[in-house]
């Protein structure tokens, strides 16, 4: 469980008394989530989730909640954070930023995915990524190339020899990534299987937009590849790959640059997670109970692309 900051009950009553949202009725700490601590909050008027931010600056998350509200304006299915009587997303509790986000229904995807669950993300995520292109705030991202040559000087001294020599080789491999010149864009870059909620096969909305920066779009969607096509064996699995691609491919053709550094950008996603699951494992953060993934996983579907490119040949 990832509860970093613990909210008595007179602090969210007085922090709720902002809103329109009526009385708390209770509130209980979620047992889901890395980065933020996350209380369901239920109201006398509805179901809310409240994250209280530690990792980012009340000037980054301007940028997060706008995100948020973009998409969901623009007929993304996502969460949205409620205004305060000042029709601000953000404020202050327990010392951190703070923000209350309408709670959706349906759950995160905790077993592989269903061929229907990829078909659904990869045709929201081009949806996202054609609506994303009118989106004006821009934010580089903190988890690309430059942060991932830093935090591997950072972990290498800690590594097996094994892995030392995959990441080196893959560090050298990717060493022109900055620079393909790949369409951009606003993108979630954490769109795993616990950052969508789903009433069965249906997707009720995207949730998570923490990670969100200026990416290439391919990234991106490699990203989600990496997480909702595995298999029970958690490596790329073809019915599942094919059905993710192909209704993103129906919205959003990619270019023919795109389609060349597939592979790159594939082990790039993968590295990215490898590397922050490390981070996590090896110099953990203070919490009161915190979940820590496991960074194996990503390092055998980095193997994985390394091995075995994955085809962009449908027919
Ligand atoms: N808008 C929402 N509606 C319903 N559940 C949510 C919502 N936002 C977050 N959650 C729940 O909180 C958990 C943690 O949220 P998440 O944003 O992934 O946290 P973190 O940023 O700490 O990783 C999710 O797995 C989900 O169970
Ligand atoms: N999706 C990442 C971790 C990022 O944390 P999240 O809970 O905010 O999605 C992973 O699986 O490593």
């Amino acid at each position: 469980m990832s509860v970093y900051t613990e909210v008595e009950r007179d602090d969210l009553v007085a922090f709720l008394s902002d809103y329109s949202v009526g009385e708390l009725v209770s509130y209980q700490g979620i047992s889901d989530g890395i980065e933020n601590t996350n209380y369901f909050v239920t109201t006398s008027k509805g179901e809310y989730v409240l994250t209280l931010f530690e990792q980012h600056t009340f000037g980054e998350l301007a940028y997060f909640l706008d995100v948020m509200t973009f998409f969901y304006m623009n007929d993304i299915p996502s969460a949205h954070p409620e205004a305060d009587s000042q029709g601000h997303y953000l404020k202050k509790l327990c010392g951190k930023p703070a923000a209350l986000v309408v709670r959706l229904p349906g759950r995160g995807v905790n077993a592989t995915a269903t061929i229907e669950q990829c078909a659904q993300i990869g045709a929201v995520m081009a949806d996202m990524h054609l609506v994303g292109q009118s989106f004006q705030s821009r934010r580089p991202s903190e988890r690309g190339p430059e942060w991932r040559q830093q935090t591997a000087q950072q972990l290498l001294p800690q590594l097996d020899d094994e892995r030392t020599g995959i990441l080196k080789n893959e560090l050298a491999h990717q060493q022109g990534y900055a620079t393909l010149g790949l369409p951009e864009g606003v993108t979630h870059s954490d769109l795993f299987r616990d950052n969508a909620l789903f009433e069965g096969n249906k997707l009720s909305g995207i949730i998570d937009f923490y990670f969100a920066s200026d990416e290439y779009l391919l990234y991106d969607l490699a990203v989600a590849v990496n997480d909702w096509c595995v298999g029970e064996d958690g490596l790329p699995e073809a019915t599942r790959y094919q059905s993710l691609m192909k209704h993103y491919l129906q919205k959003r053709a990619l270019t023919e640059s795109e389609q060349a550094n597939w592979n790159m950008v594939c082990r790039a996603a993968a590295l990215r997670f490898w590397l922050s699951r490390l981070q996590d494992q090896l110099f953990p953060r203070e919490g009161e109970l915190t979940q820590i993934k496991n960074p194996d996983a990503f390092l055998s579907i980095l193997k994985y692309h390394r091995e075995h490119p994955l085809t962009l040949d449908f027919n």
